[in-house]
Order: structure tokens, then C-alpha cells, then sequence
């Protein structure tokens, strides 16, 4: 099964994600994507990926996501968060972090550990 990968990143750090998916666009393009609205309308119109796009974060679309999550369609979690800014959904933010520890997925909040990730996962894919 192609792994099913969430991609959600806050506004200071979606350039981080946008040169992050360039970086691993083959194999991602071989991947099922899911993305909050902005993240993911960037990755569609910017890469070419094809990606299912859930409500914007600070609308429910972390909230979206972790559902998934929670139902077993989520195999791992690139979330590019912005320590820096206070967000007015922190609450989701924190619930879909906790969510992927409760239910053991792999949940990467930098750009390095997103890498690691990455390319593990498009080693063992
Ligand atoms: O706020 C977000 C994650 O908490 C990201 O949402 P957007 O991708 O819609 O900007």
C-alpha cells in the first residue's frame, strides 16, 4: 500500500515545506497526500502534487486530520510548526500531536527530522 502521509505547515514555515516536498517530490508523488487547505492548495499549485486538501488549520483542518489519524488512515505526520507564533488553534495543534503519540504514528515537527523520516520511509515504501 503507498504510505498515506499528512503534510500541515504553519505560515512562517510553509516555504520550509513547500523546498521539503521538492526536495522528496518523487517519492511523494507516489504517496497518498493529505494536507490542511493552504498547505495543501500550495503543494497542488506550486508542485503538482496530488493531495486531498481538509479545512484550513485554524478552521478544523488539524481536528480533520487527526481524525483520520484516529481511524487508521494516517501513516505518518510532517507538521512544520511555528514555535515562534502564538496560534489561535493551539488546542487542535496540540490534540493532533497527541493523537499521533497515542497511536504511535511518526510525527515530524522540523525540517530535519522530516528528512529522517522521509527518507526512511521512502526506503522501506
Ligand atoms: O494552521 C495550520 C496547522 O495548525 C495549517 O493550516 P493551513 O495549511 O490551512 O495554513
Amino acid at each position: 500500500m503507498k504510505p498515506r502521509i499528512a503534510l500541515i505547515a504553519h505560515d512562517k514555515k510553509k516555504d520550509d515545506m513547500i523546498a521539503l516536498a521538492l526536495e522528496y517530490r518523487d517519492f511523494l508523488a507516489g504517496c497518498t497526500l493529505t494536507a490542511t487547505g493552504t498547505t495543501g492548495g500550495r503543494l497542488i499549485n506550486e508542485l503538482g502534487l496530488e493531495v486531498t486538501r481538509m479545512h484550513s488549520g485554524p478552521l478544523g483542518g488539524d481536528l480533520q486530520i487527526g481524525a483520520h489519524l484516529v481511524n487508521g488512515e494516517i501513516d505518518c505526520v510532517i507538521f512544520l510548526r511555528d514555535p515562534m507564533t502564538p496560534q489561535p488553534h493551539e488546542p487542535d495543534i496540540n490534540a493532533l500531536v497527541r493523537a499521533c503519540d497515542v497511536h504511535n504514528i511518526p510525527c515530524a515537527t522540523n525540517v530535519a527530522s522530516a528528512r529522517l523520516v522521509l527518507t526512511r520511509l521512502s526506503e522501506i515504501a
